[in-house]
């Protein structure tokens, strides 16, 4: 069996705005390999959200094709991309999008009443450690206690893959160690193939692998021979 979750091949995403053409993507290739954790580092605007969200099906490319393992993303209709997002894919994204009436429990219930074959929210719960917070509500909890809550939601359906779209972009350095340390130890304890956007290099020191992406191009990926935990880091 092939160990390629995604293939992206020539890849390119074009918004068109009035007269202008943004080219978000201009070329991509990219495979990405069961259970691997990857960061997508690279500066604002330079593509890397349009990337994830193609890759989540969230959205699609103008040109070039997407392969989600035998089957192919870019084939898809709408409803087969919704299939695939709700079967296969989990999203965490820089705010949290909680439901503010629900308990931390319910929110993660959510997912599971629709899920196949989920945990049970107080075990997605129990793996970002917020078993003594599952009866709290959204504006009882810190903002990375919500993004774990957040994360527990996104788990919790056993996705194969968690897309992570600057998880620690509105939190301070110690909530945000916090945030990468669940979805490390996700990733490791499950083996969800977990890819992580950001902007800071230092993140990137926790991946197997760093993509880095400037200008819509793929830059570099290099491959990290030693990866650090989330308590190493500072920033
Ligand atoms: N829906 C859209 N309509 C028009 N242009 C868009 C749209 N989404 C993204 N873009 C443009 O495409 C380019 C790439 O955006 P993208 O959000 O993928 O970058 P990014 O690397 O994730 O940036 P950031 O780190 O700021 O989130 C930018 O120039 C952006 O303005």
């Amino acid at each position: 069996m092939s160990d390629v979750v995604f293939s992206a091949r020539a890849v390119t995403k074009t918004y068109h705005m009035g007269e202008v053409d943004v080219h978000a993507l201009r070329g991509v290739d990219l495979d990405l390999r069961v259970g691997e954790f990857v960061v997508l580092l690279g500066p604002s605007g330079s593509g890397k959200s349009t990337l994830l969200n193609i890759l989540g099906g969230l959205d699609r490319p103008s040109t070039g094709r997407v392969f989600y393992r035998e089957g192919e993303l870019t084939g898809l209709d709408d409803a087969g991309l919704t299939r695939y997002r709700r079967y296969h894919v989990g999203f965490v994204f820089q705010f949290y999008n909680l439901i503010p009436s629900l308990t931390a429990k319910e929110n993660v219930a959510l997912i599971t009443d629709i899920a196949p074959d989920p945990m049970r929210p107080e075990e997605a719960l129990a793996l970002v450690d917020l078993t003594p917070r599952m009866n709290h509500f959204p504006a009882q909890l810190s903002g990375g206690e919500q993004q774990r809550v957040a994360i527990a939601r996104a788990v919790a359906k056993k996705p194969d893959v968690l897309l992570c779209d600057e998880p620690t972009g509105a939190l301070d350095v110690h909530t945000g160690v916090l945030v990468l340390d669940a979805i490390s130890r996700i990733n490791a304890e499950l083996g969800t193939t977990t890819a992580v956007i950001t902007h800071n290099a230092v993140i990137a020191e926790m991946a197997d692998r760093v993509i880095s992406i400037s200008d819509g191009h793929i830059s570099g990926v290099t491959e990290n021979a030693t990866k650090r935990g989330a308590s190493e880091l500072e920033w």
